[in-house]
């Protein structure tokens, strides 16, 4: 009986990674076509958007628990002194914030629903959904949040799925402001459909909203034409880049509310659009990389990139009017 088993288990293993391979081929690693993405990117202004959950996080079993690394941290941290970056995140915005812990970068939260925004003319979208706030840190922001009127409803659905599956042991409601996550996790498999009639009971109320599934978990959020690609274009005309042909947003995410802002970078026509995954996916990303590790090699390579660029600019334009002579020191030094 072993060995047959043995045998299977071989050959699974092979085709899973001839499959992934072959995916590999679709959309290649990011940090093997790095130099090539760099090659695009050269006398462009690259904007960085990041996924929170899987990306700079591991998944782990307490989503209370899926802090990021130092190392990650710190990668984004030096990430954000040379580019524009913000984190887009299904989890509520000060949640995400409260795991990340950095005054450097955007936040938006509940999938894009509510967008902390710089305060710069924002002429995308509709104003009625904008207030202008002081933040923790005493910064004029401006506050996006276009399901505002559904607040109230999301509050009775929360109630009614915490009295409703009190009954299923496992589950985890996660109040994240303008969505709701309901985690199966730890739910057994024959308790699994009894959960999802609940929640579809539930929602069978309130027709204004819609349920997708992400990682074990059922995503709760009002059915409107908003999603993390309308935040990541929300984004780029608040921080001034909105008419620029020069920008190319840059996107790592790993679950299928990230597939809208690959799909928005694809519409753009410019752009690096990065899957987080260790197994074959359908995808509109062009490019991917493994799991969180490789995110942040692939943060850190880029800070490289653009220090190294940053000196070979200033050299060239320190060269440009003044010290003729090591001008033709130029090419020499870049072809290094
Ligand atoms: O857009 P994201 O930042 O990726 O958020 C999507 C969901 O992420 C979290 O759940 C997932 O990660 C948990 C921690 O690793 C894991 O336990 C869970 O099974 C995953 O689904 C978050 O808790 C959810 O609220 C977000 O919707």
């Amino acid at each position: 009986m072993g060995v047959p088993q043995n045998i299977s288990a071989t050959e699974d293993e092979n085709s899973v990674s001839v499959s992934y391979n072959s995916w590999l081929l679709k959309h290649p690693s990011a940090l093997y076509t790095f130099e090539h993405m760099m090659s695009i990117a050269k006398g462009k202004k690259i904007v960085v958007f990041l996924d929170y959950d899987g990306t700079l996080s591991n998944i782990v079993d307490n989503p209370e628990k899926a802090f990021m690394t130092n190392e990650m941290q710190k990668a984004v941290s030096e990430v954000a002194r040379y580019f524009s970056t913000a984190i887009i995140s299904g989890r509520g915005r000060d949640k995400v914030y409260g795991f990340v812990n950095l005054d450097t970068v955007y936040y938006a939260g509940s999938h894009g629903l509510d967008i902390a925004a710089p305060l710069q003319s924002p002429n995308y979208g509709d104003p009625k959904h904008q207030t202008r706030v002081v933040d923790g840190k005493g910064n004029e922001v401006v506050l996006f949040q276009p399901a505002k009127k559904y607040l109230p409803a999301i509050q009775k659905i929360f109630s009614a799925l915490s009295e409703k599956t009190r009954s299923i042991r496992g589950v985890m409601l996660e109040h994240n402001k303008f969505c709701i996550s309901v985690h199966f996790r730890h739910v057994r498999d024959e308790d699994f459909f009894t959960l999802e009639k609940m929640v579809n009971s539930v929602l069978g109320e309130y027709k204004e909203f819609r349920v997708s599934k992400g990682k074990m978990v059922f995503e709760i959020r009002p059915d409107m034409e908003w999603d993390k690609g309308h935040a990541l274009n929300y984004l780029l005309d608040t921080l001034g880049y909105g008419s620029s042909s020069d920008v190319l947003p840059l996107y790592i995410g790993d679950d299928r509310t990230d597939e809208d802002a690959f799909k928005a970078i694809r519409n753009r026509g410019k752009g690096f659009p990065i899957v987080v995954s260790s197994t074959p996916k359908d995808t509109m990303a062009l490019h991917s990389l493994c799991n969180p590790l490789e995110v942040n090699e692939f943060l850190i390579r880029l800070v490289k990139w653009r220090k190294n660029s940053a000196s070979g600019k200033y050299f060239c334009q320190n060269l440009e009017g003044k010290i003729r002579k090591e001008r033709q020191i130029v090419p020499v030094n870049f072809a290094k």
